[in-house]
């Protein structure tokens, strides 16, 4: 089986590329790239006004399986990835049992490869059913092939419990991604505090929760040596931190969502549960912090924190919502439109952001694209405007924040192992 990707340009930043480019793909493996092919394939995919990259990774979804198939399973998921333009995703544990075993480690990834549309990664918990008490079965879970360990959803709150398995995670040499805001300082809080949640009366989970997470986990990314990465970063103390602990040599790593980059407290003034998540939107300030750096490299990842719920959870009176909603068929729009066409940041920082740095994270293959390299590629249609409909996603939620946006560019196709699983938004079966 071979396929010929045409006439697009390609940027893969990787390998410091930014050129027209022919793709020549033989059973799943890039075997050719250059100007003007001239080989004769099975296929061929003009990609003709189309940017090519390297498939593009999300390093921070939930998949809900197993035990949660009322929210998403591994076939909606991945779905909804494939259209998002997404060749690798990486599943978090806060599952139904937790992933906190190489059992249910491995009774996932036999679903996986029946039922995925692109590749994933398991993520293991780093405590027995996330309770932040007993360590999870890391040896055994990495020996079933985990990319890295996290409780997210919930703070690691122990700092003698963490500094542990910061020890077991760099002898297995995987990265801990922790969800920071101190369980204390959040207690009962369901958005920002700050001047709208006094206005609204909600109660408010502070900004100085998720600093005071942050500042304990460099430091003991700096005591044990153990790679840590912060999960959807969103104060403008934090990314100081990270920045100022990067720029010391301490192996720490963050991410931010497109949520945190473009909306802000002031969208809850009408107790719409959609724009309910933790961390929750903040406030202008540390919104533009973020922003800054994505701009800067300070941040090295973008994720979508896809995180699907049922519309009779999302549902209810704001305080009883649950917080997450769906990212993975909005993310190329909402960044191409806020970050791209807004002159923000270029290509080659999103791609890094969106593949070379996660594949790079969590050190999976992708991130690059090269003769010998499995065919994991994005088209992305950057000039393309379309209104997103969220009761046409392919994931099993329909509830978006961004529901009703109009977005300039998308993705135009997605291809895992040379085989076409999207094209024109459209997932094959
Ligand atoms: N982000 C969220 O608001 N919710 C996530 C958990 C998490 O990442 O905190 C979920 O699993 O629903
Ligand atoms: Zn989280």
């Amino acid at each position: 089986m071979t396929l010929l990707v045409k006439n697009g340009r390609v940027v893969n930043p990787a390998k410091k590329q930014d050129e027209l480019c022919d793709i020549y793909i033989e059973d799943g493996i890039i075997r050719a790239m250059g100007p003007h092919l001239s080989l004769q394939a099975d296929d061929t995919l003009d990609a003709s006004g189309l940017t090519v990259t390297p498939g593009l990774i999300d390093m921070h979804v939930h998949l809900r399986q197993p035990g949660q198939s009322g929210k998403e399973t591994l076939d909606s998921g991945t779905a909804a990835a494939a259209a998002g333009g997404f060749t690798r995703v990486a599943t978090m544990p806060n599952t139904s049992p937790v992933i906190d075993s190489a059992l249910i480690a491995d009774g996932l990834r036999y679903h996986i490869e029946k039922e995925s549309h692109v590749k994933v990664e398991i993520i293991g918990a780093v405590s027995k059913g996330m309770e932040g008490r007993e360590l999870a079965a890391m040896g055994g879970m990495v020996k079933a092939g985990v990319a890295a360990f996290s409780d997210d959803g919930h703070y690691v709150e122990n700092c003698d419990f963490m500094r542990k398995a910061m020890e077991y995670s760099s002898m297995l040499k995987k990265v801990i991604i922790d969800h920071c805001e101190d369980t204390h300082l959040i207690a009962d809080g369901v958005m920002h505090e700050g001047a709208v949640s006094a206005a609204l009366g909600l109660k408010g989970r502070p900004a100085v929760a998720e600093d005071i997470a942050v500042a304990r986990d460099i430091l003991l990314a700096q005591a044990t040596g153990c790679a840590v990465h912060i999960a959807h970063i969103s104060t403008k103390n934090a990314v100081a931190m990270v920045r100022r602990a990067k720029a010391a040599g301490i192996p720490v790593t963050a991410e931010a969502t497109p949520h945190h980059v473009i909306f802000t407290d002031e969208a809850l003034r009408t107790y719409d549960t959609r724009f309910k998540v933790n961390p929750p939107l903040r406030s202008e300030e540390h919104r533009a912090a973020v922003l800054a750096g994505l701009q800067d490299g300070t941040i090295d990842a973008i994720v979508t924190d896809h995180a699907p719920h049922s519309w009779d959870e999302k549902d209810r009176e704001f305080n009883a919502a649950p917080s997450g909603f769906v990212g993975l068929e909005t993310c190329v729009g909402a960044v191409l439109t806020h970050l791209y066409h807004t002159g923000r940041m270029d290509l080659t920082a999103i791609v890094e952001a969106m593949s070379v740095r996660p594949a790079a994270i969590l050190q999976v293959p992708g991130g690059v694209l090269a003769e010998g390299c499995a065919a994991d590629l994005t088209l992305l249609d950057l000039q393309a405007e379309w209104t997103v409909q969220a009761k046409n996603f392919y994931s099993q939620s329909k509830l978006s924040p961004f529901d009703g946006m109009v977005f300039k560019g998308k993705p135009a196709a997605t291809i895992v192992d040379g085989r076409i699983v999207m094209k024109r938004g459209e997932v094959s079966a």
